[in-house]
């Protein structure tokens, strides 16, 4: 299995796409520590999924806002797993707004958790694995809104920008440890972050039209490429981003 024997951390794994990625790298051979915010039934089911495929599981909670859950959460994951090869920084949150009149405090909430957060949990997972002393892999769960704009997201697609940039840096600064630093692009994946937005079906109907391969993505969409990342199939991939959108992001006309 691609991914036997290796220790997997994921922030933000009680839903969506962080838990998909979660129970997939438990599907191919990980033990799992996960990250999660507020809601514990989700956690602990994620957890359950995969125990049942015979991996261990631990979920550990922690608003990723704050620095200091970064490093207890690496802390408590290294005391029940035994250490980290691969961190997956996936925890965040797109409060849809307009622009003209966004509240301050929704902008640096959304700062915040999904780049500022993101800063300290790869930083804690970074120097977890240097003492550790042999490699790893570092995911971020990035976006196609790195790349295009979005009218209610532009407190938005900055971090998701700013998370890829994070990325090309840590990637250059972490590489003499053999670590490597990627992100993914997901396109739009149907989650609880865009059930309000996408329940408007003209929006939805528009976003499906766009998508060559004809639909909305699925949060388990994203396991393939995060297990290829996570894996030594991509030993010589660091610093790189890959789409996963169904083509969206080519299809201008
Ligand atoms: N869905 C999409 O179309 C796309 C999503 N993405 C990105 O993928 C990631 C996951 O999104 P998605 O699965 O759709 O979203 P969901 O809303 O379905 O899940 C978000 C997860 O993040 C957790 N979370 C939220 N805030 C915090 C916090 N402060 N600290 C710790 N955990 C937190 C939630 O936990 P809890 O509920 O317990 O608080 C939940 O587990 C995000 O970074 C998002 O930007 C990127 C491109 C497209
Ligand atoms: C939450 C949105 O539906 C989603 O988030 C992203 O990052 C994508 O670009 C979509 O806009």
């Amino acid at each position: 299995m691609l991914l036997d024997g290796k220790t997997v951390l994921v922030t933000g794994a009680s839903a969506g796409i962080g838990r998909a990625v979660a129970i997939g790298c438990a599907w191919h051979g990980a033990n799992v520590a996960l990250n999660f915010a507020r809601d514990v039934a989700g956690a602990e089911s994620a957890v359950a999924e995969i125990e049942k495929l015979g991996r261990k599981g631990v979920a550990i909670q922690g608003d990723v806002a704050d620095p200091q859950t970064a490093k207890d959460f690496v802390a408590k994951a290294v005391d029940a797993l035994g250490r980290v090869d691969v961190f997956v920084n996936n925890a965040g949150i797109c409060p849809f707004h307009a622009f003209l009149d966004m509240p301050v405090e929704t902008f640096e909430r959304t700062m915040q958790v999904n780049l500022h957060g993101a800063y300290f949990m790869v930083q804690a997972a970074a120097n977890q694995m240097v003492e550790q002393g042999d490699g790893g892999s570092i995911i971020a769960m990035s976006s196609i809104s790195a790349l295009v704009g979005g009218e209610y997201q532009t407190h938005y697609t900055p971090t998701k920008a700013g998370l890829h940039s994070l990325m090309q840096s840590v990637a250059i600064a972490l590489g003499k440890h053999k670590i490597r630093c990627n992100s993914l692009f997901p396109g739009t994946i149907l989650t609880d972050i865009n059930k309000e937005d996408l329940a408007d079906t003209k929006k939805r109907e528009y976003m499906e039209g766009r998508i060559p391969l004809g639909r909305l993505g699925q949060p388990e969409d994203l396991v393939g490429p995060t297990v290829f990342l996570a894996s030594d199939l991509a030993q010589y991939v660091t610093g790189a981003s890959l789409l996963v959108d169904g083509g969206a992001y080519v299809n201008l006309q």
